[in-house]
């Protein structure tokens, strides 16, 4: 089965950042994170600052266990942090909020459901029109026509994975999470993953905040990589990604970026 219907529209060349410098979307003042552990508290966060812009890319990569997931929960406002705070335009994280949605792996879809119910699941306080209208829109956006009425285990693995994309786009939020989103595809359907986001994101350009622990990806999708240091971790460096897109992966420009971060990060990249 094809997880690109050819009538897709090719991806678009988006002009590097620097080129329209963005307003501030989230800002991450002096956070720490202790959690209680086993006997003995752990410090998972230690003032960490960061300023994300509106409509950018954002990967977040770094040692496994620094805090990457408790990070973005605290930017979700599912954790609490123990010192700092979060903004978003400009107002504190309170908790969750319909406008800023976590995507999870393709297995989060709701079996039970065909395509357009599960796109349409966020959806009920919607006049019944506006709800079909807006459901037809974001099956097209992510390339599932003729699928509407498909049950999830009827879809390749990456069409799960749009159909999710298409659940968290229907309900407009203007910025997403990604906590490892593609980790459960194989690598070929995460590389069409990669170039599905950006397709997705030429169309309705949105702040994402992905978790990952592929620096190709980060580098690939990213207009600034945040480097994170060790538990109790800070951040340690950002890394501006000014290559245009659609990305070149052979670009020695690009090679020499994701070997610095993963330098950073103390990877040996020559093996
Ligand atoms: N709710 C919690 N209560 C107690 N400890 C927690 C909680 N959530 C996370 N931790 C601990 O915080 C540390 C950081 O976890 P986190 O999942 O944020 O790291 P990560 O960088 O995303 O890890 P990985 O790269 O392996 O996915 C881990 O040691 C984890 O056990």
């Amino acid at each position: 089965m094809s997880t690109r219907p050819s009538s897709l529209p090719p991806l678009h060349v988006v002009p590097p950042p620097a080129a329209s410098p963005r307003p501030t979307k989230i800002r991450v003042e002096g956070v720490r994170m202790v959690f209680p552990g086993d006997g003995q508290p752990m410090t998972v966060l230690n003032d960490v600052h960061l300023e994300l812009r509106a409509g950018e890319i954002i990967c977040i990569v770094g040692p496994s266990g620094c805090g990457k997931s408790t990070l973005l929960n605290i930017l979700g406002g599912f954790i609490r942090p123990t010192h700092g705070q979060v903004l978003i335009d400009g107002a504190p994280v309170q908790g969750p909020d319909p406008r800023r949605i976590f995507v999870f792996q393709e297995s989060s879809v709701f079996p039970w459901l065909t395509v357009e119910e599960n796109i349409g699941f966020g959806l009920e306080r919607l006049p019944r029109a506006e709800r079909r209208e807006r459901v037809e829109h974001y099956v097209e956006i992510v390339g599932l026509q003729g699928f509407e009425r498909s049950y999830p285990h009827q879809l390749s693995g990456g069409m799960k994975q749009r159909l999710e994309f298409a659940r968290a786009l229907a309900v407009q939020p203007d910025v997403l999470f990604l906590d490892e989103s593609f980790g459960a595809l194989d690598s070929i359907t995460r590389l069409k993953m990669r170039q599905e986001l950006l397709r997705i994101w030429s169309v309705e350009p949105k702040t994402i905040i992905c978790v990952t622990h592929d620096i190709d990806e980060a580098v690939q999708l990213s207009d600034r990589v945040v480097v994170m240091g060790a538990r109790p971790a800070r951040v340690q460096r950002i890394v501006d990604i000014h290559l245009p897109r659609p990305r070149d992966l052979s670009d020695p420009r690009y090679l020499a970026l994701r070997d610095s971060i993963l330098d950073e990060i103390g990877i040996a990249h020559a093996i």
